[in-house]
């Protein structure tokens, strides 16, 4: 992990829109030192913003998930679409933090991913993983006058990692603790925990996928309550019964017993996953709200399951901080406190501690960019997998005005 301990006060703005594809987070940040830790820096949000997709141009991208259908012309166009979209949510974050475009260093752009497969594929003796994220970043840093970093994952994926989770760099610098073991999990589209041990170094860090977050239950939502996209508050599931053979099934997928490092995306739990449990459904003549209770009750038992596979057997946690969307899933956050009550973790939201983890991921692409301008290693390698520390991230430059970036 690259040392940050010489960081200089800095401005930067991350972008992210994530596996749920609900949006584009963007959030304006300050970095600064924090002398006080060994690694330690500080950021500052000075402003942050979720601009939702249109409703055609998330189907549109819905429809780039079916390798079959992502042709080269829709997956070219809609990177150079998703491009205009997220320089405009960047300037609109600059704009609401009262900073001009020359006072930040850098834009740092997840992209949308459409495609991760980190198992790999062995090509006439190479070993290859592969994920795929678009937003052209050349279009951002022209559109906003800023460096943009871009594709980041891959850089990770070349020195044989997973490419994913990218998050626990910024959370080691951000959040550890010298006395408390915290479990940091975001319930996105997917579940990812980081694990900081209390009082870690940087190698003690480890994080991982846990599977599915609220990608079934939106897929099953989606088709089961149309218009609704989402289970507003887990209402629906609050609801309905747990469906034990349905449960059942789910828990088989061999996702969940994978050893670790692993990383998972919507090639496992996506549309066709969704439309499985469906034809089940239809066979068995279960109820439509019992089925959202059971999918809830999966992404709850995921976690908790991979708690005791992976982690409990190295640390005791004290608490379990939920983030991510599915932080308002409020029978997904009831589930959750029963089934760690037997360990004596305390399940807290990101909020209850006074954090605001909807700009968490936009943040810790900012941090990211920073890195990749300092030629930092941005990579946690044992939580990646890969064989050695890189810098992730490729720099799309604007137009040089004299005098702007000597
Ligand atoms: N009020 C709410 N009630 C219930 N669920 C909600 C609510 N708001 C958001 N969600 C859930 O959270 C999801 C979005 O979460 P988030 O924005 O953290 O995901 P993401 O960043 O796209 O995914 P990932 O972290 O996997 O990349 C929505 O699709 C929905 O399922
Ligand atoms: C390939 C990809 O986009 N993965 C996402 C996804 O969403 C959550 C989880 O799966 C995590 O592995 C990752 O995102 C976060 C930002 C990460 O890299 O830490």
């Amino acid at each position: 992990m690259g040392s940050s301990s010489k960081v200089d006060v800095t401005y930067l703005v991350g972008l992210m829109s994530g596996t749920s594809v609900d949006g584009i987070d963007a959030a304006a940040i300050k970095l600064s030192p924090s002398p006080e830790k060994e690694f330690g820096i500080e950021a500052e949000v000075l402003a942050f913003e979720n601009t939702p997709f249109p409703a055609h141009v998330r189907s549109k991208i819905f429809e780039l998930f079916d390798p079959s259908n992502a042709t080269v012309d829709k997956v070219g166009t809609m990177n150079m679409w998703l491009g205009e979209l997220y320089a405009q949510a960047a300037m609109s974050v600059i704009g609401k933090c009262g900073l001009a475009p020359q006072q930040i260093l850098a834009i740092g752009s997840h992209g949308q991913t459409i495609y991760h497969a980190p198992e790999e594929k062995v090509m006439d003796g190479y070993n290859l993983h592969c994920t795929v994220q678009i937003g052209e970043s050349a279009v951002i840093a022209n559109r906003t006058g800023i460096p943009c970093i871009s594709d980041f994952r891959v850089a990770d994926m070349a020195v044989g990692g997973q490419g994913a989770p990218l998050v626990p760099f910024t959370e080691y610098l951000l959040f550890s603790h010298p006395e408390k073991t915290s479990l940091l999990q975001n319930i996105g589209g997917i579940g990812n925990v980081t694990v900081l041990p209390a009082n870690a170094s940087p190698e003690e860090v480890y994080a991982y996928d846990t599977g599915p977050g609220n990608m079934i239950i939106d897929g099953l939502v989606s088709r089961l309550f149309a218009p609704m996209t989402m289970d507003t508050g887990g209402e629906i599931a609050a609801g309905g019964q747990i469906i034990d053979e349905l449960l059942k099934w789910m828990q088989q997928d061999e996702y969940y017993t994978m050893p670790l490092p692993k990383s998972t995306g919507r090639e496992r739990f996506g549309e066709q996953y969704a439309a499985q449990v469906i034809q089940l459904m239809e066979a068995n003549n279960w109820k439509a709200e019992d089925v959202i209770a059971t999918a809830t009750r999966l992404t709850a038992w995921s976690i908790a399951d991979s708690y005791e596979r992976y982690i409990a057997p190295k640390h005791q946690a004290q608490q379990l901080l939920i983030g991510g969307g599915g932080s308002y899933n409020q029978k997904l956050l009831r589930d959750l406190r029963q089934l760690f009550a037997p360990y004596g973790v305390q399940v807290l939201t990101q909020e209850d501690v006074g954090s605001n983890s909807d700009a968490k991921e936009a943040v810790a692409f900012a941090v990211l960019a920073y890195h990749t301008m300092k030629r930092l290693p941005n990579n946690v390698t044992q939580v990646t997998g890969a064989s050695r520390p890189v810098v992730m991230g490729k720099i799309a430059w604007p137009y040089q005005q004299p005098g702007r970036f000597e």
